[in-house]
């Protein structure tokens, strides 16, 4: 049997990754395909219970060092439990942040270096990579405004960090979609729902 396709969506906060998540979890099934849509961190149950510990609480609950091993941990449920069985039964997997958003925000944002985030990942998940990443690319005024009409001054945990730190995860990102453009493609997030899904698929269209 063939092996499904991993497909990460990813972006800083509010450029639209959990609204685009279902929109291109459906226009995949809709060629025929199974998929499964999940997230992180999170995913698998106990990844969930690691989420709850990520994202809530004091903005200094956990320092960098320990933030990279938990969302590496979780990440390794994730993949374990979820992600392989579902691309090895043949099943496409979209999945709303995946390793890159720790490359951007524990390696690039906090620190920690993106050596030692891919080091993680490959103790816990054997380094799996997606075969296509999408970055949702979005002015970061506009992601504000989203992100403020949606939650009204309220944030988690790391959402909540000044707007230097997610100036330097929105460079990491685009940092990374240089260094790997055959796996990383920036996509434009500005538009409707439904222009920015039309360009998903577009940037998919080599693999379905
Ligand atoms: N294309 C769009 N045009 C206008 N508003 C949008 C668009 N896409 C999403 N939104 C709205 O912007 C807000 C943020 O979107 P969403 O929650 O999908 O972003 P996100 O990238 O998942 O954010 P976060 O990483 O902070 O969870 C939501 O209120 C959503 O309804
Ligand atoms: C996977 C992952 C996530 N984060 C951060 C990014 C966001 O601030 C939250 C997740 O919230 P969302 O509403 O579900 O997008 O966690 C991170 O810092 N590192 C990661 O690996």
């Amino acid at each position: 049997m063939t092996r499904g396709r991993f497909i990460s969506l990813e972006g800083g906060e509010g450029v639209g990754k959990s609204t685009q998540a279902p929109r291109l979890a459906q226009a995949i099934a809709d060629t025929g395909r199974e998929v499964v849509l999940t997230r992180e961190p999170g995913g698998s149950d106990g990844a969930e219970a690691i989420r709850g510990l990520l994202l809530t609480g004091e903005s200094e609950r956990w320092g960098a060092r320990a933030e990279a091993l938990l969302f590496a941990a979780a990440r390794a449920d994730h993949v374990a439990r979820t992600i392989r069985p579902a691309l090895e039964r043949g099943a496409w997997v979209v999945c709303d942040r995946f390793l890159d958003s720790s490359r951007a925000y524990q390696g690039g944002a906090d620190g920690i270096g993106d050596e030692a985030i891919l080091t993680l990942h490959g103790i816990g998940s054997e380094g799996v990579l997606p075969d296509r990443t999408l970055v949702l690319d979005l002015p970061p005024g506009e992601a504000r405004g989203r992100e403020a009409a949606r939650d009204g001054g309220r944030s988690d945990r790391i959402g909540g960090r000044d707007q230097h730190f997610h100036a330097r995860v929105a460079e990491t990102f685009r940092r990374i979609a240089a260094a790997e453009p055959e796996r990383v493609s920036l996509v434009e997030a500005a538009g409707t729902p439904e222009m920015v899904t039309d360009r998903l698929m577009i940037a998919l269209m080599d693999l379905l």
